[in-house]
């Protein structure tokens, strides 16, 4: 009897999993089935000479502070300590189209009908499909099986635009803010909906980093996660910092961001009094902060991600150092950020002409 054949998992060889860790990576385990035959990026926050044991049979890489420090010298200055921003690390490292990051406290969801979600395959779908930004599909993704543009739908638009970001969410532990968590300390959420959709061009969104995919080729060197934590007035705002520049880069360059399928099971409620004492400037920060997103305008000739961040760092600097001087700290890292993307990821042209940045 031939043997049965395991099929080569969709995007093996051109995808990695970035993991910000401070604890301890046993959460892999319930993961194996769907994540073992990809490339870990593990960042290790915190004391550097703490060891995080990495179960057996995954192929990984495992970078400390001092490899970052090491790695990017100087640059370093932009990689956020003790806050899960570190994550944008692995970002930067990685050497694949396509990274998916989650959280170790977040675990394997199941469907309503008791399957188990592979996460995972349910992103790189939603990355391979096209996103519909311009118009809103009301029967939501058009391209799932079961599902198309519906009656009205303007057939000039059905094409869709290429997907950069896919943005899961979770079960259990929704991914509240301190007030809502001090609030509903018993709220889980166990509402399944089965459902994926782009956000609409001109809409911002909270970001959550715990279950994200992107395609980095696409988006990359937006995807930096801010300064938070040691040393910073402000943390658990990494993941709302990087999403609300994905997403009016996104919208300039015509590119999508769907939201939706697929569930995580987030196992963790973080401790809602030190939540608030990491997030709370954040959260009046934010009610300038999300004008400033809505008004950017970035000039045609910014053609490229780096052409939109760099831009969009000029505009921090000018327009927010008057919420706090810490935006001005802000801007510039996320120049350092683009230096140091561009340092570990030279362009084909930056290789013809042997410029080493
Ligand atoms: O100093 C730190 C703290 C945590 N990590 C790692 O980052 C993720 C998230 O940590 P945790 O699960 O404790 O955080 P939550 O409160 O559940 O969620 C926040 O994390 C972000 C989403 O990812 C966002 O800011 C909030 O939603 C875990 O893997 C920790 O190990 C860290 O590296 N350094
Ligand atoms: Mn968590």
């Amino acid at each position: 009897m031939a043997e049965a054949v395991t099929p080569t998992p969709l995007l093996k060889d051109e995808l990695d999993i970035v993991i910000p860790t401070i604890r301890n990576l046993d959460f892999l385990e319930m993961w194996r089935p769907f994540f073992q035959q990809y490339h870990l990026i593990i960042v290790q926050d915190g004391d550097p000479a703490k060891t995080i044991k990495v179960p057996e049979g995954f192929d990984y890489e495992l970078y400390n502070r001092n490899d970052i420090n090491r790695i990017l010298g100087p640059k370093a200055s932009c990689i956020s300590f003790k806050d899960s921003a570190c994550r944008c690390f692995g970002y930067l490292v990685s050497k694949k189209k396509y990274v998916f990051t989650i959280d170790d406290d977040c675990f394997v969801a199941t469907e309503p009908s008791g399957k188990k979600i592979n996460a995972l395959e349910q992103h790189i779908k939603n990355l391979l499909c096209p996103s519909t930004p311009f118009f809103f599909n009301t029967l939501y993704d058009p391209y799932r099986g079961g599902a198309d543009f519906v009656r009205g739908y303007p057939f000039s638009l059905r094409e869709g635009v290429p997907t950069a970001v896919s943005h899961g969410l979770w079960l259990n532990i929704p991914d509240y803010d301190a007030p809502t968590q001090l609030v509903k300390p018993l709220e889980r959420n166990t509402r399944y909906v089965d459902a994926v959709m782009t956000i609409p061009k001109g809409t911002l969104f909270p970001m959550c980093g715990m279950n994200l995919a992107f395609n980095r080729e696409l988006i990359g060197p937006a995807m930096y996660f801010g300064l938070m934590g040691d040393g910073q007035p402000i943390g658990r705002y990494d993941d709302m910092w990087a999403g609300w520049c994905t997403k009016v880069i996104c919208d300039h360059l015509g590119l999508g961001v769907k939201t939706g399928l697929p569930y995580i099971y987030h196992s963790k409620a973080s401790n809602p009094f030190v939540n608030l004492k990491k997030e709370y400037k954040g959260i009046y920060w934010q009610e300038e902060l999300i004008p400033f997103f809505q008004s950017v305008a970035l000039p045609k000739d910014c053609n490229t991600v780096q052409k939109c961040y760099i831009e969009l760092s000029k505009q921090v600097r000018a327009k927010l150092s008057k919420v706090d001087d810490y935006f001005v700290k802000l801007a510039d890292a996320m120049v350092t950020w683009i230096e140091a993307w561009d340092e570990l990821n030279p362009s084909p042209a930056d290789l013809s002409n042997g410029s080493s940045k």
